[in-house]
């Protein structure tokens, strides 16, 4: 029988885990077993759901509770329980559980079956690189930064500093909306003549991710919009919309665009080590199977950081081997070109080094900063330390002169 297994952790006395296994199991499937009779118990077996195992930390202690002990219990939950999509498959594995004291959802395990229903990103790493043709280095973006309450022609010029700076990707920051200064037809129209503009100049080819923003109503007329308008992405803001929202936009034949998913409130859910989903689970495998080509989430080394392990953990659900296509890992925040060693160290070749400030904050203006970033992946690329790149590159000596 085609079934989902959840890994949960729990904290406890030791010695007590299997029986609340058990109510977990019981509790979010069929309710109470052993007091029915026995006809409906054979009735409903197929139904109930299973404890897996579960296992005792007892070197890891409660940090307050010092007679608590962490522990993992795995359970699997058949799928004749729930409708293969992520609202009845969250609800199923963590919807009143989720309220119900220091319990947290590690990860999940689709089975085959289950997982077909999910197709995941429509283009992935190798879509992506085949629509900028380029190959065997990280792709460098960039993020329009103080755009609110400025115009289009500001946009114009912001997008076009940063397209001469040879980034492959630039993106809308999340919070930049619908609004009439910027409407989002018109960005997109604007940004792609700007776009084209820097090709037809330097030849170099430049993808603009505009926020697809908006009630959820709206999303699709939207998205179809943008496509027909000539969008080359969409940054979506996947967590304050719900998976299944990034999943309809990822599967619709008349939309067809590179998704870009920002962790945008996800640390709501995520960032508590006693509660909430693990950040790997929400922002690696489970916007990889809604159909993000790309996910957002914060590295281990800039202003908003990841514990190095998370991050890692994070990455790897994004680009190991599945029926699925991989999405990019974009680690990103604080990133300035001093990181960039790290960062491919971390994340390898596919993956995106992604920059706001230290871009823009760059001496020469937006165009200097993304060519700090780029020299600064060559640099890693042909095995030379950033010092010594430096030597022939004024862009990357001044960016590590102020960021280091
Ligand atoms: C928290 S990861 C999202 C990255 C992002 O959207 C951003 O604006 C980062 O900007 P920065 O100036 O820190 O590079
Ligand atoms: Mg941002």
């Amino acid at each position: 029988m085609s079934n989902i297994t959840a890994t949960y952790q729990l904290y406890g006395k030791a010695g007590t885990f299997g029986k609340k296994a058990e109510g977990i199991a019981l509790g979010l499937t069929i309710g109470s077993w052993t007091d029915l009779p026995l006809l409906e118990q054979q009735q409903l077996k197929h139904h109930k759901g299973n404890v897996v195992s579960v296992t005792e930390f007892e070197d890891s202690p409660h940090p307050l509770k010092p007679d608590e002990i962490k522990a993992m219990v795995k359970i699997s939950y058949p799928s004749a329980n729930f409708s293969a999509d992520f609202p009845a498959i969250l609800t199923t594995v963590f919807g009143k559980l989720s309220l119900d004291g220091e319990v947290k959802l590690l990860d999940l395990e689709f089975d085959e079956e289950l997982l077909s229903h999910f197709p995941g990103p429509r283009f992935g790493i190798d879509g992506i690189r085949g629509l900028l043709g380029v190959d065997g280095r990280p792709l460098v973006m960039s993020i329009f930064k103080g755009v609110i309450g400025r115009d289009l022609d500001f946009l114009a010029s912001q997008l076009r500093q940063q397209a001469l700076g040879g980034v492959d990707l630039v993106k809308d920051d999340e919070i930049l909306f619908d609004n009439p200064l910027t409407p989002f037809e018109k960005r997109i129209t604007t940004g792609k003549n700007v776009l084209q503009q820097v090709f037809e100049e330097t030849g170099h080819r430049t993808l603009y991710a505009v926020n697809l923003s908006g009630r959820t109503s709206s999303l699709r007329d939207k998205a179809k919009k943008a496509r027909e308008l000539g969008a080359d992405a969409l940054l979506f803001n996947v967590h304050a919309y719900g998976l299944d929202v990034l999943q309809e936009l990822a599967e619709d034949p008349d939309i067809r665009l590179p998704l870009m998913a920002h962790p945008a409130f996800s640390g709501a859910f995520t960032s508590s080590n006693f509660y909430g989903l693990a950040t790997s689970l929400a922002l690696g495998k489970l916007v990889r199977y809604a159909g993000a080509d790309f996910s957002l989430f914060p590295s281990p080394y800039g202003s908003v950081a990841l514990e190095k392990a998370q991050a890692l953990a994070l990455g790897e659900e994004l680009v190991k081997d599945s029926p699925l296509k991989r999405s990019f890992p974009v680690p990103s925040a604080g990133i300035h070109p001093g990181l960039v060693p790290l960062l491919i160290n971390d994340f390898g070749i596919d993956s995106i080094i992604n920059a706001g400030g230290g871009v823009h904050g760059h001496p020469d203006g937006a165009a200097g900063g993304g060519k700090a970033f780029r020299q600064a992946v060559d640099a890693v690329l042909s095995k030379k330390t950033l010092a010594d790149a430096s030597e022939q590159h004024e862009e990357l000596k001044t960016a590590l002169a102020i960021w280091g």
